[in-house]
């Protein structure tokens, strides 16, 4: 279903904003979207809005959209609609920007440029004259990530998670997902080559950002600004060890175990049992073996004036 909401605008300089609506992302905040939309029209903006039915139509949205009718691209859902909106973007005519309005469940790319998912008022103001930062994408066998790609058990995880309990529970379903995986699962050697160097571990992952997961940080020197990925690697298996990492990271000391590697690369390849997952941004993109490296596209996102 299409939602179309034109209004004249205000100023010259007032953005011309397409808006990319998932309805199904987080717990449907609706009332939230509601009202950062009230709020970019009384500054001005132009907004368009468009709501997707199915994965793949935010894709397609970002890709049709013209610089000659729209300034800035909003996805309005959580990661995985950004991560969607971004390879439209890369596949699209270029010149127009990226913003967001955070609905999902853990809104990292949000808590990676200071962003408060409640702050509807610093939301909009953002979209409306928010500061453009030039952002590197991550690519891993041709689809584009904008804040990490990961292989292991984390990528077990968002394969099996529950739909319908992370509708009704958010990230807890990550949790739950996450404890019947570490039994199951038989901890398979991940390699990662990369610098002319071979890594062993039990999980990869590649960040562009600085978070895992919610305001966790797993890569301290990972900026999204940055023409570098930097993979932590992971080498511990079995239930312990997940244990270890899992507890580490909340208390934002991951990095700082002995056995974890975090490698600065700009290309590599993360090898593992064939078609074992890939998880990008928090949804399966690829399989193994993956090819991972920094896209030559990059994209202008749109960040809040101070941080929230
Ligand atoms: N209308 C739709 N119906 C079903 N799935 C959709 C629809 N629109 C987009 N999707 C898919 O929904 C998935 C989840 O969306 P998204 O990641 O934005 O929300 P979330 O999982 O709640 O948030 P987060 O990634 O921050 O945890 C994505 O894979 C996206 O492609």
């Amino acid at each position: 279903m299409i939602q179309t909401d034109n209004h004249t605008l205000a100023t010259a300089q007032a953005r011309r904003c397409l808006v990319i609506h998932n309805p199904t992302a987080g717990r449907r905040r609706k009332k939230r979207l509601a009202d950062v939309l009230e709020r970019l029209q009384a500054l001005g903006c132009l907004v368009t809005a468009v709501q997707t039915t199915q994965r793949g139509d935010a894709e397609a949205y970002a890709r049709a959209a013209s610089p000659a009718d729209y300034d800035v691209i909003v996805a309005a859902g959580g990661d995985g609609t950004v991560n969607e909106v971004v390879n439209g973007m890369v596949d699209g005519p270029g010149g127009v920007a990226l913003a967001v309005i955070p609905l999902g469940t853990a809104n990292v790319l949000a808590l990676e440029i200071g962003l408060d998912p409640k702050n509807s008022e610093q939301i909009a103001q953002t979209i409306a004259d928010g500061p453009v930062h030039n952002v590197h994408l991550g690519v891993a066998n041709g689809r584009h990530f904008v804040l990490m790609a990961g292989a292991g058990l984390d990528a077990h995880v968002v394969e099996g998670v529950n739909i319908a309990l992370k509708r009704a529970t958010g990230k807890l379903a990550y949790v739950v997902e996450s404890v019947k995986q570490a039994f199951g699962y038989d901890f398979p050697e991940i390699t990662v080559r990369a610098n002319g160097e071979i890594y062993e571990g039990r999980m990869a992952v590649a960040c562009k950002g600085r978070y895992y997961g919610g305001p966790f940080i797993a890569a301290p020197d990972a900026r999204l600004e940055s023409p570098k990925l930097e993979v932590c690697i992971l080498p511990k298996s079995g239930v312990a060890g997940m244990m270890r990492y899992g507890l580490a990271l909340p208390m934002n000391k991951l990095s700082d175990l002995p056995e974890v590697m975090v490698i600065s690369a700009e290309s590599m390849v993360i090898m593992g049992p064939r078609g074992a997952p890939l998880q990008g941004d928090g949804d399966i993109v690829a399989r193994l073996p993956a090819e991972i490296s920094i896209a030559p596209q990059t994209v202008q996102l749109i960040v809040p004036a101070s941080p929230g």
